[in-house]
């Protein structure tokens, strides 16, 4: 890999608990339970670059984790393992996230240019030119909630070319607007790309993929499965898609019943083994490959879990509050129960009402 990048993914993967019911979610975070979690990868290591002023396309069939990467990429959820190293700010369009549906769409665009570090002045001197490009009437008073996806992605699109980013991510915002609004985010996009911004753009749509990208990758069920120059990718992808239409309900059930039973069952271990057995033959010479695999793997991951010493500290915590509770309940002095920890058995007074306390002798 090159240092001459503008964002750099390595052994990137990602790992969603499949949780049934929100109490074994938190079990889980606290650590309660011994019951194993079903796992689902939707990235099993992906390794790409992308270069400034680059325009790259990611394809695949659904499901297949282009929104995960570019939801990591843009700092919106963390990845499990691997890199993420992204040089500049990013601003996201998505239909499936970026904005929030209880405020209004004048908020998203307030609440959106403050997160990218921007001053109330700059924002009110930008604000015409977003509800412009947005055009979506009175609805810029209404919780976005209440949008239709069209809307969504409308004003999606209009705060993300505004507050001008450095890169820019847009995961199929150009598939639910009418044809006018098409154009105008196509002359938007080109305007980024003369002005050398790098961008990434997730498309079913072929002919978009092929009119904006430089280049291509294509993620098949979590993995890379190519990447290069937008038009032989979107060749051999156009061939697979016609290989998979052509195939029996049956067989494309079984195809796709297959892929997800590997995504439930990637060993991470037996991948982290693999990376490290390549990186030592790469340089044969460097003893320390495993411990700087591993670093490489979890040293910028943030762990979903509760981590050891937060859990001894927690439950520590607890039971200091619950003694404390139990001292001011049995009516002795702290000092006097400390001296005497069975005291707090033999209480000095006792409830005998709501709010009323009987001393006992
Ligand atoms: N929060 C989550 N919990 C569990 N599984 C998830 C979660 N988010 C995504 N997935 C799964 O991860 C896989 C990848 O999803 P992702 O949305 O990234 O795919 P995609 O390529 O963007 O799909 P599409 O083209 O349909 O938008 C899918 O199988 C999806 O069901």
């Amino acid at each position: 890999m090159t240092t001459d990048y503008k964002i750099k993914v390595q052994n990137v993967t990602k790992e969603f608990d499949l949780f049934k019911t929100r109490s074994d979610q938190l079990k889980a975070f606290f650590s309660l339970s011994n019951q194993p979690i079903p796992e689902f990868w939707a990235l099993k290591g992906i390794s790409l670059e992308v270069h400034a002023g680059e325009t790259l396309g990611l394809i695949g069939v659904n499901g297949s984790g282009k929104s995960t990467l570019s939801n990591i990429i843009s700092g919106v959820i963390p990845q499990t393992t691997g890199i993420v190293d992204v040089r500049g700010e990013t601003s996201i369009v998505a239909i499936k996230s970026g904005l929030r549906g209880q405020l209004t769409g004048l908020e998203n665009i307030r609440l959106k240019a403050l997160m990218m570090g921007m001053t109330n002045q700059e924002i009110d001197g930008m604000l015409d030119d977003v509800v412009a490009f947005a055009d979506i009437g009175d609805f810029l008073y209404q919780p976005v909630k209440s949008y239709s996806s069209g809307m969504k992605s409308r004003l999606g699109f209009a705060i993300a070319v505004h507050i001008n980013p450095d890169i820019l991510i847009i995961d199929e915002a150009l598939s639910v607007g009418d044809d006018t609004f098409y154009q105008k985010c196509v002359e938007k996009i080109k305007e980024f790309k003369d002005e050398g911004k790098t961008i990434i753009f997730v498309s079913h749509s072929l002919k978009q993929i092929e009119m904006i990208c430089d280049r291509v990758a294509w993620i098949q069920y979590g993995d890379l499965k190519q990447i290069g120059a937008t038009e032989p990718v979107v060749k051999e992808y156009r061939e697979f898609i016609k290989w998979f239409k052509a195939l029996s309900k049956k067989d494309k059930r079984k195809y796709q019943k297959e892929a997800k039973e590997k995504q439930k069952h990637f060993d991470i271990k037996a991948y982290q083994e693999e990376v490290t057995a390549e990186r030592q033959a790469a340089e044969p010479d460097n003893p320390h490959v495993a411990k700087d695999v591993q670093h490489d793997f979890y040293s910028s991951v943030i762990s979903e879990t509760m981590p050891l010493r937060t859990k001894i500290f927690s439950w520590a915590l607890l039971i200091v509050l619950v003694f404390l509770m139990l001292v001011n309940v049995s009516g002795h002095s702290l000092t006097n129960v400390v001296s005497n920890p069975s005291s707090i058995l033999h209480p000095t007074s006792t409830l005998v009402g709501p709010g009323v306390t009987k001393s006992v002798k």
